[in-house]
């Protein structure tokens, strides 16, 4: 099969997990006699830095014709005196989200067995862990009308019935597949949106009756998270709360270095993530962990190609390094970003 697929390194550590997602899907593809086509693109503060948009035409456009996407990261320290739509967040990643409408942003907390020892918490109560937040990705506060005016600042937040209806879908679809277990996490008892999102999940729900539905405060969720991750399966919550609640998983998976992430619509098209930024603290050293990268290509290779095998051989080779602590410092160990790369396409070759 042509492998072709929009590369989008952007700014930090982006292009350093970049490059060693891009060596694994070369062995990927030479052990299992695919072609890759990689249409590397700018976004984001390397766009500006080369005097284009924050999201350039051609890599819109680019994104559009592939249907596959495989980003890096975007925003750094060097674009922050950027204002509104000349920054990278907001002129680049949030409008290729919006503009391709892939409103369901699907992250794992799964903990590998390999990194059950490096969460804060115990292993017994670590054990079992395997939850999905389905965060809606293309409304909310992030997308409200923003600015300043005489009495300070303001970030407005909308969602329509519509917009909560079709995440909600998403989620009892996916918990239909796994436990049957939907928690939906919201601020009903202060805002309107989230009374709204409430009652939306509630009607949908009752088309899923064989899942059961459980409401959360997102405030208390931050707790239940820690007290009783293994208790989870579907979380379903609005955008801002996603966006913190799974960095929050991250401490339970060991690193942040190690979530990808698949952001889907109705239609064909996928963009595949880490969960993380741009890391600007530790950018150029090697240090990145690129594990949230290489699993977020292994991602693409399942759900925009259906490469099921090849995507199983990428996550077993992952499992393996871990297991062996062939890992960046984050988790413990010595490997640079490019090493670990190495380590876990070598993996997949001996495996093969
Ligand atoms: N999807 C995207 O493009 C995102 C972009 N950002 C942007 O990234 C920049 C930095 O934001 P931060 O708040 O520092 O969040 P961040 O996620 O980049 O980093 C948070 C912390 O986690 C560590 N970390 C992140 N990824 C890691 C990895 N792969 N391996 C090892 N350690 C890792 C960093 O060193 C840092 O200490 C900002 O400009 C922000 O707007 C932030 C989140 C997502
Ligand atoms: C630019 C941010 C909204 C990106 C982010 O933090 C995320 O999607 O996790
Ligand atoms: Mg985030």
């Amino acid at each position: 099969m042509n492998i072709q697929f929009t590369y989008l390194p952007g700014d930090g550590i982006g292009p350093e997990v970049g490059a060693a997602a891009l060596f694994v899907l070369e062995t990927v593809s030479d052990v299992f006699a695919h072609s890759l086509q990689i249409e590397a693109q700018l976004i984001g503060g390397a766009a500006i830095d080369a005097g284009e948009k924050p999201l350039p035409d051609a890599t819109f456009e680019s994104c559009q014709r592939t249907g596959a996407i495989l980003l890096g990261a975007v925003g750094g320290p060097k674009w922050d005196h950027l204002t509104g739509a000349d920054r990278p967040e907001l002129g680049s990643l949030l409008p290729l989200r919006k503009r391709l409408n892939l409103y369901a942003n699907i992250r794992p907390c799964k903990p590998y067995d390999g990194l059950l020892d490096r969460a804060p918490l115990k292993r017994d109560r670590l054990e079992g862990t395997d939850f999905v937040v389905m965060r809606e990705l293309t409304g909310g506060i992030y997308f409200g009308a923003k600015g300043r005016d005489a009495g300070g600042a303001y970030d407005e937040c909308r969602y329509s019935e519509a917009e909560v209806e079709r995440i909600a879908i998403k989620a009892f679809d996916l918990a239909m597949q796994r436990r049957r277990k939907v928690t939906s996490v919201d601020k009903s008892n202060v805002l309107e949106t989230s009374r709204l999102w409430r009652e939306t999940v509630e009607q949908v729900s009752r088309r899923y009756p064989e899942v059961t539905l459980e409401h959360l405060l997102v405030d208390a969720m931050t707790m239940h998270m820690l007290t009783r991750p293994t208790d989870f399966d579907v979380v379903l919550t609005e955008n801002m709360f996603g966006d913190i609640l799974t960095d929050e998983a991250s401490v339970l998976c060991g690193s942040m270095g190690v979530i990808p992430s698949a952001s889907l619509s109705d239609g064909t098209i996928g963009l595949f993530e880490p969960i993380h930024g741009s890391a600007p603290d530790i950018a150029g050293q090697g240090k990145a962990n690129p594990i949230a990268m290489i699993l977020s290509a292994a991602w693409m290779l399942r759900l925009s190609f259906g490469l099921e095998a090849e995507a199983s051989a990428i996550e077993a080779a992952v499992a393996g390094a871990l297991d062996a602590s062939e890992v960046t410092g984050d988790l413990g160990g010595a490997l640079t970003t490019a090493e670990v790369g190495r380590a876990v396409a070598q993996r997949v070759r001996n495996a093969a």
